[in-house]
């Protein structure tokens, strides 16, 4: 189990995470999301030992985790921590990166789990080739092989599928995630990417300018975010009066995912058609609402100015 008390840390003057505390239980997958700066990447490089915080202290099974001033050579051992910029040997071969630090002495076995680790990134075909001739998100996906290699306890992600193409990371997420689960390897991934969040993470920890807002399952979050903030990092999302759609005099706002905003020929509400943008399977209509901006789905495009009626879907 990891469990974070109280921790405060600051680089110099600048307070980045404030009395933070959680726990995570062993083979859960928690998903880490928050505006941009707020304290994710700092939050992992903590866990895995590479900063030492001012207050607090935080362990792993019940082992305090050292930040560098305690430790010879920092990074805990039991984990791995795949940051943003991959450590990779440019030039030795993918296999040789992969089964770097794997025991020499028993070949067989050695290259059987750089096969297997080779397969669950898809990069079996590039066993032989230097990693210093790979595109950006095959490096990557070499570096997630790397960090597995030795089959670490905890495995701390920083955007893992940042620089991989969407066809590709699909099919990764999915293989990354199943063989985490039946290894029962706990995994944080700090992430903007709402798949990672809402197929993968059992539950998700919110950060806000360095502060915990919640911790919690996953869909109940996404179903219902206590604010503004929380929904917004799952995409798009509406700001709206509840007495616009009742009787009621209330002034409560309500916030509303374009998907739960649906055209209705015979609501009373109209809005204004601004724009519609193609997204595949449906357009997000941008419209103007009681001089407030809305952004609802359509299986259509409709034309700027045109005057729509909408309602609430009841199934919010
Ligand atoms: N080495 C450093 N020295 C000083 N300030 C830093 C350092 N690294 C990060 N910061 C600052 O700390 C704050 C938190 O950064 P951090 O990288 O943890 O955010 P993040 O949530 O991971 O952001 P992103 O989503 O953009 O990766 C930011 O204001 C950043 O500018």
């Amino acid at each position: 189990m990891l469990k974070v008390q109280n921790i405060s840390f600051a680089y110099d003057e600048l307070p980045v995470l404030k009395n933070v505390s959680f726990t995570i239980k062993k083979g859960q997958h928690i998903a880490l999301i928050g505006a941009s700066g707020c304290g994710k990447s700092t939050l992992l490089k903590i866990i895995y030992g590479l900063l030492d915080v001012q207050e607090g202290e935080l362990s792993w099974n019940d082992k305090k985790i050292l930040g560098p001033l305690f430790n010879l050579v920092p990074g805990e051992e039991n984990m791995k921590y795949l940051s943003q910029g991959f450590e990779l040997s440019p030039y030795r071969s993918v296999a040789e990166n992969i089964g770097q630090y794997l025991s020499n002495f028993e070949p067989e076995l050695k290259q059987g789990r750089v096969n297997e680790l080779l397969e669950i990134v898809e990069m079996t075909h590039f066993a032989d080739i230097k990693v210093e001739n790979l595109s950006g998100g095959q490096k990557q996906r070499v570096a997630l092989a790397k960090a597995l290699a030795k089959r670490p306890e905890l495995l701390l992600l920083d955007e893992p599928f940042g620089n991989i193409d969407n066809f590709r990371r699909s099919s990764l997420r999915r293989n990354l995630f199943r063989y985490l689960k039946r290894n029962k390897i706990t995994s944080i991934t700090a992430t903007h990417d709402k798949t990672d969040i809402l197929s993968f993470a059992d539950e998700t920890i919110v950060i806000h300018q360095g502060e915990i807002l919640t911790k919690e399952n996953t869909i109940s979050l996404y179903k219902n975010p206590s604010n503004y903030y929380i929904a917004s990092l799952f995409g798009e999302v509406n700001q709206i009066q509840t007495s616009w759609f009742t009787n009621s005099e209330s002034q409560d706002i309500i916030l509303v995912y374009p998907h739960q905003l649906l055209v209705d020929t015979n609501a009373k509400l109209k809005a204004r058609v601004k724009n519609s943008y193609f997204k595949g399977n449906h357009y997000l209509i941008e419209a103007v609402l009681r001089d407030t901006i809305i952004f609802f789905e359509h299986h259509s495009e409709l034309k700027a100015t045109e005057m729509i009626g909408i309602r609430l879907s009841d199934a919010l």
